[in-house]
């Protein structure tokens, strides 16, 4: 079974609605020059008004390991995602589980890049180019993606409820992750998007 993680979350009532429509997963940002990012108080109120078994994910860019620290004091999260040009020590210095995105875009050896990241949770692959911003909304050539590879991969960029379906048919990736492909406007998510999301992903694994 594909999970699915929708990140971007600015609202209990989106969280709910994630929630509701069966995703394994939300994110909240903490870049501050994102549409979606949240304050750790803000970021508190919704996780502590999530149901049980559903993940809280903190997406961090370039972050210093102040800000991380602090929101982890602040806020129940249960897994870091780290989408800059963060190196292998400080994703580790936290003691807490972490996946690392990765921008496959201009990408020269995936495997020798993912490699440094041994003690991740997972590898997330975004459409970016290395050392750019995530949530481009862009998708990428599919058949980029590595095969066989020790580590779950988690598939993001461009994704929506129109292409998610077929992305999870070519690549078998352990998850997917969306953001902007679900939203009606920037840092708002779409009920109506996200349920069509979750319709799409059901009905190819029932
Ligand atoms: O969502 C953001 O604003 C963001 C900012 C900086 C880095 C990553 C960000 N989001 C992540 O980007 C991917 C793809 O998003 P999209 O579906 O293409 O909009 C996803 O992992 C988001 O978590």
């Amino acid at each position: 079974m594909t999970r699915v993680k929708i990140c971007g979350i600015t609202s209990i009532e989106d969280a709910h609605n994630v929630a509701a429509a069966g995703a394994d997963a939300i994110g909240l940002v903490f870049y501050a020059k994102s549409s979606r990012y949240v304050t750790p108080e803000q970021a508190a109120k919704i996780c502590n008004a999530l149901p049980p078994f559903v993940t809280s994910v903190a997406l961090f860019m370039n972050a210093d390991a102040e800000q991380v620290n602090d929101t982890l004091n602040k806020v129940k999260l249960d897994l870091l995602q780290f989408h800059g040009a963060e190196s292998a020590e400080f994703c580790r210095s936290f003691n807490k589980p972490y996946i690392k995105a990765v921008g496959i875009n201009g990408l020269k050896n995936f495997t020798e890049y993912a490699d440094q990241y041994h003690d991740a949770l997972g590898i997330l692959i975004d459409s970016h180019a290395l050392g750019k911003a995530g949530g481009t909304g862009e998708t990428f050539d599919w058949t980029l993606l590595p095969k066989g590879y020790a580590k779950p991969i988690i598939l993001a960029g461009g994704l929506t409820p129109d292409n998610v379906a077929e992305a999870i048919m070519q690549t078998s990736v352990y998850a997917v992750d969306l953001s902007s492909g679900v939203e009606s406007s920037s840092g708002i998510k779409s009920k109506v998007k996200i349920n069509a999301l979750m319709k799409e992903v059901n009905r190819i694994q029932a």
